[in-house]
């Protein structure tokens, strides 16, 4: 059986243990024997190819994700397709200089010694994706795992089976599976391929998935990324421009139909602007999905739930929220069989209902009103830190403030989720929200060893060694006295 049809019998049979196993040691292999042959030119290549099987699947990825949960074929442009190809294009422009051994400077102690830190490979390594950007957040470790020189076994989401399959598609005739491999599956395919012991697992999904992924890494003290999700506080202050606000987080909350691990969760709106704040996020949500409720239902623009447990889970959401006093200020209409759910906004939640605790990953919008934006920080400060903070403020110590009491993966001001797409930042969460970071270098030392190189050359070091006579001793004093 050649390599590709063995990969596609373990992806057929499920992620049988012995299959998934073999496969593992066909990348293990290759990356002890490659790992020279992994240099810089092969990594462009690399790269290079995977962006021109991507081009040439494009059609089919907007088809997959249309059947999948009916992404509108522009979301899938901006959202999948265009961080893709800038993650490759931006790690092509600077591969070069990344991946150089770079000197440090040493400290008088180490006088007589050079030193570099060189990036190496890491080795084997897996990538688990979420089915919410099952494309963007697929290929886009796999750039900096190939960047870095890796071997990697992918593992996509099984709630986006029309997606998987076309990455399948696109990795087999793009690599070698001994370089990279796809393993379609559930749970069980993922818990596979949990117990081998991999060199790094770059996981993004839920905390509570991420807890077991962390624990599974834990038997073999591998390292891991996690990227993982929570609730992302949005604050518009009194000073904010409201209606630039309104456009900013309507574009941010329901575009894929508010699954989004950045999208803003809920907001909190100094009260003197909540009713005009309501009033620009009501018009704005009319204005982009349509004026009526039929045209919004029918409108091309706007996607659907992924499937009907996450569909009954936010209508439990909802339900729970109103039962308990909360009003749909915008919305709420519901079509189980089309797991369709209108861009909703709700007021009057209290920290008690279960919407605002669990991360809602929907369209729904709680805005909350405030008086003491104190009280506000308390409340972002007593729950998980979350991936990403919001401030809409046009007063620069007022943000300054909210950035330097509150912790998050990332902050925007006066803008949502555009963060992500910036090659340089580091794009990541904190504790609850993640650990370690990606995108552009930050992925690569993700997925490379800092391994450091140190050369003796004439260093005095010596001098300090056993056996310890009266003068060693007074070195060593002077050593400890003078550089310590
Ligand atoms: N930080 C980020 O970059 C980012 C991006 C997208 C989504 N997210 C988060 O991901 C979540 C939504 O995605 P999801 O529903 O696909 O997440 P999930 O955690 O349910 O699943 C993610 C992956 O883990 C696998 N998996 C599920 N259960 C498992 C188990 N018991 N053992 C091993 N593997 C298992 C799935 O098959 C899938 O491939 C949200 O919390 C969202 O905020 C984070």
């Amino acid at each position: 059986m050649n390599i590709q049809a063995f990969t596609r019998a373990i992806s057929d049979s499920g992620g049988g243990m012995k299959e998934v196993q073999s496969l593992f040691a066909c990348q293990r292999e290759a990356a002890e024997r490659d790992r020279a042959r992994f240099g810089l030119q092969e990594r462009l290549d690399s790269l290079t190819r995977l962006k021109n099987a991507i081009k040439r699947r494009e059609g089919d990825i907007i088809r997959a994700l249309d059947a999948d949960f009916r992404k509108p074929e522009p979301e899938v442009r901006l959202t999948e397709l265009f961080p893709v190809y800038q993650e490759i294009s931006h790690a092509r422009r600077n591969l070069k200089s990344w991946s150089k051994p770079h000197s440090v400077r040493g400290s008088l102690g180490m006088f007589g010694t050079t030193a570099q830190v060189r990036y190496q490979p890491r080795g084997v390594c897996l990538i688990i994706a979420p089915w919410n950007y099952p494309v963007n957040l697929t290929f886009g470790p796999l750039v900096s795992a190939l960047a870095a020189g890796n071997t990697v076994m992918l593992k996509p989401s099984e709630l986006t089976p029309a997606t998987s399959a076309v990455i399948r598609q696109i990795v087999e005739e793009t690599f070698p599976a001994n370089r990279v491999a796809v393993c379609e599956g559930d749970a069980s395919v993922s818990q596979a391929l949990l117990d081998l012991p991999f060199d790094h697992i770059f996981f993004t999904g839920s905390p509570q998935v991420g807890k077991i992924v962390m624990a599974a890494a834990a038997k073999h003290l591998t390292s891991v990324t996690l990227e993982l999700g929570g609730k992302s506080p949005t604050i518009v202050d009194s000073t904010a421009d409201i209606d630039d606000a309104a456009r900013k987080i309507v574009w941010g909350k329901f575009s894929n139909n508010g699954q989004t691990c950045i999208a803003p969760d809920h907001i909190y709106v100094a009260r003197d602007q909540a009713k005009p704040l309501v009033d620009a996020l009501r018009r704005e949500i009319r204005g982009v999905y349509g004026e009526t409720e039929r045209d919004q239902k029918c409108g091309a623009d706007y996607g659907r739930i992924v499937n009907s447990r996450h569909f009954d889970r936010l209508s439990a959401l909802l339900d729970d929220a109103t039962s308990r006093g909360a009003l749909v200020l915008e919305g709420g209409v519901r079509d189980p069989d089309q797991k369709y759910l209108s861009p909703t906004l709700i007021g009057g939640t209290d920290p008690e209902m279960a919407i605002s605790r669990e991360e809602i990953f929907g369209p729904i919008l709680p805005v909350i009103e405030y008086d003491d934006i104190s009280r506000v920080i308390d409340t972002i400060n007593t729950g998980p830190k979350p991936l990403a903070l919001y401030i809409f403020s046009k007063h620069a110590p007022a943000w300054e403030s909210i950035i330097e009491r509150t912790s998050s993966g990332g902050v925007c001001i006066n803008q949502n989720v555009v963060q992500y797409l910036h090659p340089n930042l580091p794009f990541g969460g904190v504790n609850n929200s993640g650990i370690g970071s990606a995108h552009g270098f930050h992925g690569f030392k993700a997925f490379s060893h800092e391994r450091a190189v140190l050369r003796d050359r004439f260093s005095v070091l010596r001098l300090l060694f056993p056996p310890y006579t009266p003068a060693v001793k007074r070195l060593i004093d002077i050593t400890v006295r003078i550089l310590g």
